[in-house]
């Protein structure tokens, strides 16, 4: 995360305000002609992105291809997963993997500093590599096997038969980004080029009535790879900051499609022209809610620095270069900082800070 988004998410992190939004705030855009021969029609989407990148870098898609049964199936794998025994999901523990595979324990993250680990489990999946794969062998951050629930035995042909559409959609949105940056649409391939990705399952659990007033499901963070597709369920929580009106904005649920953002990758390849806008969870509805996200971060190796024309010439860029690891690798150590728990914290327990 930069200094900038830094300092807007300590603001952001005192605002205790939100106020509920109709489904139709997000731009809704098409993204079935991004997929046609007629390049007018690409074009036309690529406005639109540009618009609601500019904006604040959320928008919500329709007619991606992904079928409403395949993600309600997904759900209900997430809801048989987290509905096992403890004991049996920590043998599945992510900790037990080099790549960071499998079960994640409630209170294991902290994404804002200040707060309280967050109020979810998760199970992270991803670009499924064998330990003999050049970039496993390499010890790229994250990369590897992925991690199987014996119990459930339509996991893991579903999960791979969506991480191969979802990392497709999310490569052709790329494709859309460039074009929405005037470069050639191809522009992204080197950075798309064997990817790091993560699927991730979460599970929040409803907010407790009593809880702290910095308690919540997912702290306000930033996503720190280039692109984000989450599919949320039908309860909703998730809350998106609005610089122009400094408050909270409750982002309503709208079943089949995903809602796309940008993260931090776009903010320094642009220099913040595209916004990689904080967001952030807390279930008050009562109910469990699900939600999984997928995380679309690019090659390892890739150098991400100020795209040419995002910077006028003698400017210096907000952000100094860097790679797709080394972001990822301090990202996962500020979240991380905190020691997992032994056991599911109280979810009042006090956490390390971390800056
Ligand atoms: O669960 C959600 O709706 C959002 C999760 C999220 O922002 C994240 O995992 O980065
Ligand atoms: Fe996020």
């Amino acid at each position: 995360m930069s200094a900038n988004s830094h300092s807007r998410r300590q603001h952001a992190g005192d605002v205790l305000t939100s106020r509920p939004v109709q489904a139709g705030t997000l731009a809704l855009i098409d993204v079935a002609p991004l997929r046609s021969n007629d390049p007018q029609a690409r074009a036309a989407v690529a406005e639109q992105i540009r618009a609601a990148c500019v904006d604040n870098g959320f928008f919500v898609i329709c007619n991606h291809g992904i079928s409403e049964h395949l993600q309600q199936q997904l759900f209900t794998q997430a809801a048989d997963l987290f509905a096992l025994p403890d004991a049996e999901k920590r043998l599945l523990d992510k900790s037990l993997s080099a790549a960071n595979r499998g079960y994640e324990a409630l209170g294991n993250q902290q994404l804002q500093p200040g707060s309280l680990p967050d109020l979810k489990e998760g199970y992270y999946m991803g670009r499924d590599l064998a330990a003999d794969h050049p970039q496993v062998m390499a010890g790229k951050f994250n990369h590897g096997p992925n991690v199987w629930p014996a119990q459930l035995p339509q996991f893991r042909p579903l999960m791979e038969s969506y991480l191969q559409q979802i990392t497709e959609l999310a490569e052709l949105l790329m494709r859309g980004l460039a074009l929405s940056l005037n470069l050639p649409e191809n522009h992204f391939d080197d950075f798309c080029h064997e990817p790091l990705t993560t699927l991730r399952l979460l599970h929040y659990p409803p907010q407790p009535v009593d809880a702290a007033a910095n308690q919540r499901g997912a702290g306000a963070h930033t996503d720190f790879g280039g692109l984000t597709l989450l599919l949320q369920d039908a309860v909703g929580g998730l809350q998106v900051w609005s610089e122009a009106d400094q408050c909270w904005l409750d982002i309503a649920p709208q079943a089949g499609t995903y809602i796309i953002n940008i993260g931090d990758m776009f903010a320094r390849w642009t220099n913040d022209l595209y916004r990689s806008t904080l967001h952030r969870v807390i279930n008050r509805s009562g109910r469990e809610r699900y939600s999984i996200p997928f995380f679309y971060s690019g090659n390892a190796d890739h150098r991400v620095e100020c795209l040419p024309g995002c910077c006028d010439s003698g400017e210096t860029p907000r952000y100094a270069a860097t790679t797709v690891e080394q972001h990822y690798r301090e990202m996962y150590r500020r979240t991380y900082s905190a020691q997992p728990p032994a056991s599911p914290p109280s979810g009042r327990q006090a956490t390390t800070e971390v800056h």
